[in-house]
């Protein structure tokens, strides 16, 4: 197998990463099948609280860095790289913790990986060959954060206003905001921003037959 190039997509929370993430991801392995190409999601490597009570595990700040286990996914970013396949972890929201089940990701030419503070950590940025950010405003971010939280992830409209104002609007200044200066590519419109699409997959394609 040729070099291994790791592609990450940032942005804030609700922007759009998981959106055009698994977009492209489904489009290319429903036309060139899928070997090659692996997805990893930074949410999974938010840090184990098994050993925390539930209302414990509501008190933590989850749009700090220090609530992702980045030296795992650093590890297993270079452990793809290098040939070998990981466990990565499962996470619920629900819960606030990682399940007990994992996921084995195959090594492949082309490593995707989303997630909020991707760019924000040195370590990580040094291993992406190509990072774009999803530049997506922030209300817009809020009104399908609402939406999405209350229908998938166990929220209540009232505790998403709360978390938005004492955390995830914060972090997005001090975190996220900065880190789009180490982007490549800045996308506009969210995860259906078609030629922002077009444009990975075909820099993907071109990576595949090399
Ligand atoms: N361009 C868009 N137009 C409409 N809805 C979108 C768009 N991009 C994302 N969404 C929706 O907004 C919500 C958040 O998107 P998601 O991809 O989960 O964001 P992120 O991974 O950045 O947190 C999801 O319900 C998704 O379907
Ligand atoms: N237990 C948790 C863990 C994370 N969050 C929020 O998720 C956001 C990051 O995920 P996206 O898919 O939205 O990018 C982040 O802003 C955390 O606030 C949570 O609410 N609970």
């Amino acid at each position: 197998m040729g070099k291994t190039t790791i592609i990450a997509i940032a942005g804030a929370s609700a922007s759009g990463k998981s959106l055009f993430a698994s977009t492209v991801y489904q489009e290319l392995v429903a036309e060139l099948g899928g070997n090659g190409i692996a997805i990893l999601a930074e949410d999974a490597y938010y840090r184990d609280q098994s050993h925390l009570t539930f209302e414990q595990r509501q008190l933590t700040n989850y749009d700090h860095p220090s609530a992702f286990e980045h030296e795992l996914l650093v590890q297993h970013l270079e452990q793809l790289r290098d040939g070998q396949a990981v466990a990565m972890p499962q996470y619920s929201y629900k819960s606030h913790t990682r399940t007990t089940e994992t996921i084995k990701v195959q090594p492949g030419r082309v490593i995707m990986v989303e997630g909020i503070l991707l760019l924000h950590d040195p370590h990580l940025r040094k291993l992406f060959d190509i990072s774009v950010f999803m530049d997506t405003p922030l209300d817009v971010c809020l009104l399908r954060r609402m939406t999405r939280d209350v229908e998938e992830r166990g929220r209540t409209i009232q505790s998403v206003a709360e978390q938005y104002e004492e955390t995830v609007r914060p972090a997005f200044f001090e975190f996220i905001l900065p880190s789009k200066q180490f982007a490549d590519l800045v996308v506009t419109r969210g995860g259906q921003n078609e030629i922002a699409i077009d444009l990975i997959k075909s820099k993907i394609r071109q990576l595949l037959a090399e």
